[in-house]
């Protein structure tokens, strides 16, 4: 069936194009970003987040990664400006890492990878009516990409980490309401963006990329509590445990990345 993809040697990212002829196509994701080569193009504006309205409902382990889903009935939770020409409401955010101290992001800069990445998946609610046509529409979605370095604990992350104990097995699913995203934001909201595609399967060319260049430090034992996490369900005898859930990058064919100032 269609949902065993995963990240092991029999079900990994080169395995994907078999089921999701997508994964060869022209604009997938991720990428490597190799700063020297981009243009700087002085007509992309500031991003502009607004997630105050703390519209989070809960957190998930859904076997690939640990989500935390936000309430998109409406625009009190968007993202404006930039490369875009809506603003894009807030569906959750999740994240990709590696195994311990191996790298984990999905974009690399120059080749370097981080420890870990944070997607904020948005789309575009004014040009479609659920995110599921947003999501296999061109550039109906705009994912907000964050790195994560290991140095000293993040002030807020733990927020999330302590939650993690409530959702360890594929399927689990907790209350998480009132939960701003903006702590989890770096000061510098510089960022590259190019047009590309979800990172997992189904790997829908749907997406407008927005990177933060300045990456946020999380603790390795905060990160640690990631790896905790299992992908499998709390009835199979066979506990595997959550980790290098990052697809590598992928060929770039002609795309060009910008950046902001
Ligand atoms: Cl809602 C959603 C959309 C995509 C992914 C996977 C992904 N695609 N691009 N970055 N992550 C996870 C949840
Ligand atoms: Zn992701």
């Amino acid at each position: 069936s269609g949902n065993n993809w995963g990240y092991g040697k029999e079900n990994g990212p080169s395995l994907w194009h078999k089921q999701y002829p997508t994964a060869k196509g022209s604009r997938q994701s991720p990428i490597d970003i190799v700063p020297h080569q981009l243009s700087h193009d002085p007509s992309l504006g500031p991003i502009v987040p607004n997630y105050d309205q703390c519209t989070s409902l809960n957190i998930s382990n859904n076997g690939h990664s640990v989500a935390v889903e936000f309430d998109d009935s409406d625009d009190r939770s968007v993202i404006r400006g930039g490369p875009l020409d809506n603003p894009y409401r807030l569906k959750q955010f999740h994240f990709h890492w590696g195994g311990k101290g191996c790298h984990g992001s999905e974009h690399t800069v120059a080749g370097n990878s981080y420890a870990s990445e944070l997607h904020l998946v948005h789309w575009n609610a004014v040009k479609y009516k659920t995110y599921e046509e947003a999501a296999t529409a061109p550039n109906g979605l705009a994912v907000l990409g964050i790195f994560l370095q290991t140095g000293d604990d993040h002030r807020w992350l733990h927020t999330i980490t302590d939650a993690l104990y409530m959702v360890k097995f594929k399927g689990s699913v907790t209350d998480f309401k009132g939960f701003n995203p903006k702590c989890l934001l770096p000061s510098s909201l510089h960022y590259w963006t190019y047009l590309g595609s979800l990172t997992t399967p189904p790997l829908h060319e749907s997406v407008i990329w927005i990177i933060l260049k300045e990456p946020i430090s999380v603790s390795e034992r905060q990160l640690s509590k990631f790896r905790m996490l299992l992908s499998t369900g709390e009835e199979e005898d066979q506990r595997i445990h959550m980790e290098n859930n990052f697809r590598p990058p992928q060929p770039l064919k002609g795309r060009r990345v910008r950046s902001s100032v």
